[in-house]
């Protein structure tokens, strides 16, 4: 099993493959905090993570965006007092590639060097 937090995101376009059952049970196993949303029929990968402030949680936005630009890869991202809610899906396919598990992976390892975190 390849390490999600070391891969980086292949270009994704429209007729990209969505992750196959077998490898949506494979993947999610290696980002176990995460749940799968489903919305207007898109299936997300969602996690929302905790902040004693939100200087903190703005911060570690921030961090998020960084890796989204440099990957051309993007979230959406809630940002509120106390918590940062992250929310990965692909929009050129309508739903999940192994893109969104590589960057759910790299977010949380964001999140375990981040400050203030509750
Ligand atoms: C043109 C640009 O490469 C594409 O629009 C990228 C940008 N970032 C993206 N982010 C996500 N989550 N899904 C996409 O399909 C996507 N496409």
């Amino acid at each position: 099993m390849t390490d999600l937090t070391k891969a980086t995101c292949e270009a994704c376009n429209a007729d990209a493959p969505k992750v196959s059952e077998t490898e949506l049970a494979e993947l999610l196993r290696q980002i176990p905090d995460w749940n799968i949303e489903v919305r207007d029929g898109v299936m997300q990968l969602e996690r929302t993570y905790a902040f004693r402030t939100f200087k903190h949680a703005l911060a570690f936005t921030n961090a998020v965006g960084e890796i989204a630009e440099t990957e051309n890869h993007h979230p959406a991202l809630l940002t509120e007092w106390g918590k940062v809610t992250v929310t990965w899906w692909s929009h050129s396919i309508k739903g999940l590639h192994r893109n969104d598990f590589i960057m759910a992976a790299r977010t949380d390892e964001l999140a375990k060097g981040a400050d203030g975190r509750k």
